[in-house]
C-alpha cells in the first residue's frame, strides 16, 4: 500500500529540478541478483518462442521500431529512401507504419523536407548531444538538441556522462539530463544509459532514476556503438526503475532497447519481459521502442 502512494519527495524533486543527493542514494539503494534474473531470463525466452508464430505479436513490433540508421556515409538519399520504409515497413499492408525514422542530427532536415513534401507525417528521432560518446561540452549538448528540434525531430535520443556515472556523480548525470530537457522543448527525450559501459547493475538502476528523475520521457540501453549493446539483464533492472517510478508517481516513462537486435525473437524476448514487468500497457509505440538497423529484414520473413 505504502508503494502507491505517491512520494513526494521524489515528486517534488522532479518539477523543482533540484537533486536530492541522500533522497536518491535512499530510493536507489538496491542488489540485483544476476542468478535470479536469469531464471527469468529464460522464461521471458521461452515465451517469445511461443509469440513467434502470432503474426498479430510480429505485427506490432514491426510498429515498435525506430527504423535507424546512423553512418557516416548517410546521405539524403539514404534517409529518404529509409523514412518511405519506416511509412510503410510492409510492403503489402499500408496501414502499418514503423515507431520513428531514426537518424543523425544533421539528416533531419531531410527527413523533415522529405515527409512535407509527401504530405506524410512520422516521428523524427534524432540521436543529438554529442552522441554516442557524450564527451562535449554540455553548452554545445544544449545547442545540437535546439538545432536538431529546429529542423523537425520530434524525438531526441541523448547519452549520458559515462564518466559522472562511473565516479558515482549521479547530480552531474541528473543536471545534463535535466538541461537536455529542456532544450528539448516539445520534443520528447529518449535518454540513453549505455549500459554495457556502466559496470554494475546498480549503476544501470541509478542511472536509470538519475534519467526518470530529471524528466526522460524514454529510457535506452544502448547507443548501439558500445561493445555490449542491449541485453535482457540490463532490461530487467531498467523496467524495474520504470516501474518503481510508476508505482510512486503514477507516471509512465517508456523503455527503448538498442544495439544489436536482429532477429524477430530476440525483440519478442523484450516483448515477454515488458509484458511481465510493466505489463500489457507498456505495449505500443508510445510507451515501447526498439532502436534497430536491420531487425524490419527478419520481421517481414515471419509475416
Ligand atoms: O539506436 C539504435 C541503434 O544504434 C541501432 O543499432 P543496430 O544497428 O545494432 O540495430
Amino acid at each position: 500500500m505504502a508503494t502507491l502512494i505517491p512520494n513526494l519527495f521524489s515528486f517534488v524533486q522532479k518539477f523543482n529540478a533540484k537533486f536530492d543527493e541522500k533522497a536518491f542514494e535512499k530510493e536507489t539503494e538496491k542488489n540485483f541478483n544476476s542468478q535470479q534474473i536469469a531464471g527469468l531470463i529464460l522464461q521471458y525466452k521461452a515465451q517469445a518462442k511461443d509469440l513467434l508464430h502470432n503474426k498479430a505479436e510480429v505485427l506490432k513490433v514491426v510498429q515498435y521500431i525506430d527504423l535507424t540508421t546512423l553512418a557516416g556515409d548517410d546521405t539524403k538519399d539514404r534517409v529518404e529512401a529509409l523514412t518511405d520504409r519506416a511509412l510503410k515497413p510492409i510492403p503489402s499492408n499500408a496501414s502499418i507504419h514503423c515507431g520513428a525514422v531514426c537518424v543523425y542530427p544533421q539528416r533531419v532536415a531531410d527527413v523533415a523536407k522529405h515527409l512535407k513534401a509527401n504530405g506524410k507525417k512520422l516521428n523524427i528521432a534524432s540521436v543529438a548531444a554529442g552522441f554516442p560518446s557524450g564527451q562535449y561540452h554540455l553548452k554545445s549538448k544544449v545547442l545540437e538538441v535546439e538545432l536538431t528540434v529546429a529542423d523537425g525531430a520530434t524525438e531526441i535520443d541523448i547519452v549520458i556522462s559515462r564518466a559522472a556515472a562511473l565516479g558515482g556523480d549521479w547530480k552531474t548525470v541528473y543536471d545534463e539530463v535535466h538541461a537536455l530537457k529542456q532544450a528539448c522543448g516539445k520534443a520528447h527525450l529518449k535518454t540513453i544509459l549505455a549500459t554495457g559501459e556502466l559496470k554494475t547493475l546498480s549503476n544501470v538502476y541509478k542511472a536509470s532514476w538519475a534519467s526518470i528523475l530529471a524528466g526522460s520521457d524514454f529510457i535506452k540501453t544502448s547507443t548501439g556503438k558500445e561493445s555490449v549493446n542491449a541485453t535482457l539483464e540490463v532490461a530487467y533492472v531498467m523496467c524495474q526503475a520504470i516501474k518503481r517510478w510508476h508505482e510512486l508517481t503514477g507516471e509512465k516513462v517508456g523503455f527503448k532497447p538498442a544495439g544489436g537486435i536482429k532477429t524477430t525473437e530476440e525483440a519478442l524476448e523484450y516483448v515477454a519481459l515488458i509484458k511481465e514487468i510493466l505489463g500489457d500497457e507498456w505495449l505500443n509505440p508510445e510507451l515501447f521502442r526498439i532502436g534497430a538497423s536491420s531487425l524490419l529484414d527478419d520481421c517481414l520473413k515471419h509475416l
